[in-house]
């Protein structure tokens, strides 16, 4: 399979931002729920179409040893009946930010309130009762999600966030971009030693943002169960990039 590339041309410039140009193959996965416009090519959608090809994969997008379906997984084709409506909830912009990128938009999740209600449940549904002390929220957008999945399961929240943001003594993680690289920085002091932590984000792209969050937390001693996002953009290969560490998303898109 063709690997998508990152378009971004400097990393102090769309650091991340990730590419699926229209011409690559299609996802090589089983999906449980296809999109009814899972054959539109991107370059045919108009800007505000909210979809365009996406296949939703419930829990089963999880790797590694701590795969495990969440309670309410009630069947239909085997999928909780809440993934159909977040992944329609997710509007994808073709060319945004940069001309190839299929930018996965989650302001439109946000609007609705039951999607949004469904996507915290489903991720409190897997954590909760998992020992996990931490949540670590990667900037930006895993701070939208991060903390109502902490207070729910009784876990603090902490922040991983871009370069020079943080007042406090920092450990700093340099992480590679196609072009150039990138960082985020963990306040000093904010987990110890041994505690459980879930690393949140909104989208894997490369992983390696979450490579980054994992090897932070890891330095100061924490150990990390899993990692979980709303979207994967599973042709990137970010999920090989975590290696053995559990990657547990709710929607993957193509
Ligand atoms: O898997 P990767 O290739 O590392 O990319 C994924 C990261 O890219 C996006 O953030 P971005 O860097 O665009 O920052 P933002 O959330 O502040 O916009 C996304 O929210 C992830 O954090
Ligand atoms: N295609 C994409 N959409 C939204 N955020 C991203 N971060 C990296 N790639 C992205």
């Amino acid at each position: 399979m063709q690997a998508a590339s990152l378009l971004c041309s400097s990393s102090s410039f769309l650091p991340s931002f990730t590419s699926l140009r229209s011409s690559h193959p299609r996802l090589q996965v089983q999906p449980l729920f296809r999109r009814a416009a899972a054959n539109s090519s991107s370059s045919k959608l108009p800007l505000n179409l909210p979809q365009n090809y996406r296949t939703a994969l419930a829990t089963l997008c999880s790797a590694g040893s701590g795969s495990r379906q969440g309670p309410s997984m009630t069947s239909e084709n085997g999928q909780d009946p809440r993934i159909a409506r977040i992944s329609s909830a997710i509007r994808v912009i073709p060319n945004f930010p940069k001309p190839g990128i299929l930018f996965q938009d989650i302001t439109t999740l946000l609007l609705d309130t039951r999607a949004f209600r469904d996507t915290i449940d489903l991720f409190v549904e897997r954590y909760r009762g998992r020992d996990i002390s931490v949540v670590a929220g990667i900037e930006a957008r895993g701070f939208i999600f991060g903390p109502p999945i902490a207070l729910a399961i009784g876990a603090k929240f902490v922040p991983l966030r871009k370069p020079k943001k943080l007042p406090g003594e920092v450990i700093s993680e340099e992480y590679s971009l196609e072009y150039g690289t990138d960082k985020i920085e963990m306040h000093v002091g904010a987990v110890q030693e041994g505690e459980r932590a879930l690393v949140i984000d909104d989208l894997i792209a490369t992983g390696g943002t979450l490579c980054a969050a994992i090897k932070l937390l890891e330095r100061v001693g924490a150990d990390v169960l899993e990692c979980a996002c709303l979207i994967e953009l599973a042709e990137l290969k970010g999920r090989e990039r975590l290696g053995e560490k559990p990657l547990f998303v709710l929607v993957n898109s193509a």
